[in-house]
């Protein structure tokens, strides 16, 4: 692990994400405020928050990409982090295969993209071009480069918020099973509530700053729209968000 941020020394513990009273000003304000946030190895947190609550800007400064942060408080992340963005960002001048395996070290690259690409469901589409992808499929191979990687903690900014309701079900299922299978850390940015109950082990909101509620999803799998349970955590989030439940 490394510490990212901040002039504390990281100790070590069972923690792959330990956020301490991180401040994050941008625009002459602070869009984080004194965050706390942990997340354990294997855990899978759903991040909820308003436009402009400061989500992404969290994840940047996970993912390492935000040189600013330093200074404040303490972050420590490991250095083996994936990032999965709404669009898959392939580079379309490569074929599926080399895409995933880019940057890849050791001389098993080809065979470990070409197993990746067969965990996502894309088995014999190897020397596809991106262009020839639908975007659902392009967000599979997006999932298989992230995770062939097998980082310690995945970051995912709405990676399914450009995508159909169906497929987005389906996708949904996929990342669940590669999470199981995998077991990173991961922080996944929404802006939907029930996808956030599906997916995760915890949901937090972010509001004015810092970690509003963080609730861990206690339904039992699967978790179906229909129970009271269900609804009662989804009302909760959504009053947390400013939105009123219509059911
Ligand atoms: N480089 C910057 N300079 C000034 N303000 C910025 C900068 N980057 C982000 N902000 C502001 O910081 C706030 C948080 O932005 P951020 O993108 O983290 O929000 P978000 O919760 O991810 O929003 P959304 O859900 O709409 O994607 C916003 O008010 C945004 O305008």
């Amino acid at each position: 692990m490394a510490a990212a941020a901040g002039g504390l020394t990281a100790t070590e513990d069972r923690t792959t994400v330990r956020i301490k009273n991180l401040v994050r000003t941008l625009g002459g304000r602070r869009v984080l405020d004194d965050l706390q946030l942990s997340i354990a190895p294997g855990e899978f947190v759903a991040l909820l928050g308003r436009s402009g609550s400061g989500k992404s800007t969290l994840l940047r400064a996970l993912a390492g990409l935000d040189h600013d942060v330093a200074g404040s408080g303490e972050l420590v992340a490991p250095d083996d982090v994936s990032v999965v963005f709404q669009d898959a960002r392939l580079l379309p001048w490569k074929r599926l295969l080399e895409n995933v395996v880019l940057g890849l070290p050791g001389p098993d690259a080809a065979q470990q993209g070409r197993t990746a690409l067969a965990e996502v469901g894309l088995e014999g589409r190897e020397r596809a071009w991106p262009l020839e992808l639908s975007g659902g499929e392009q967000q599979r191979v997006s999932l298989a480069r992230s995770l062939v990687r097998e980082p310690q903690l995945l970051l995912a900014d709405e990676p399914f918020g450009a995508l159909d309701a169906l497929t987005r079900i389906r996708m949904h299922t996929l990342l669940r099973q590669l999470c199981e299978r995998h077991r990173p850390a991961v922080l996944l940015v929404t802006h939907d509530v029930d996808e956030a109950i599906a997916l995760a082990d915890r949901v937090a909101v972010l509001d004015e700053g810092r970690i509003a509620v963080d609730i861990p999803v206690e339904l039992s799998a699967p978790r179906s729209h229909g129970g009271p349970e269900y609804a009662a955590l989804r009302d909760r989030l959504l009053a947390r968000l400013g939105v009123e439940a219509t059911s």
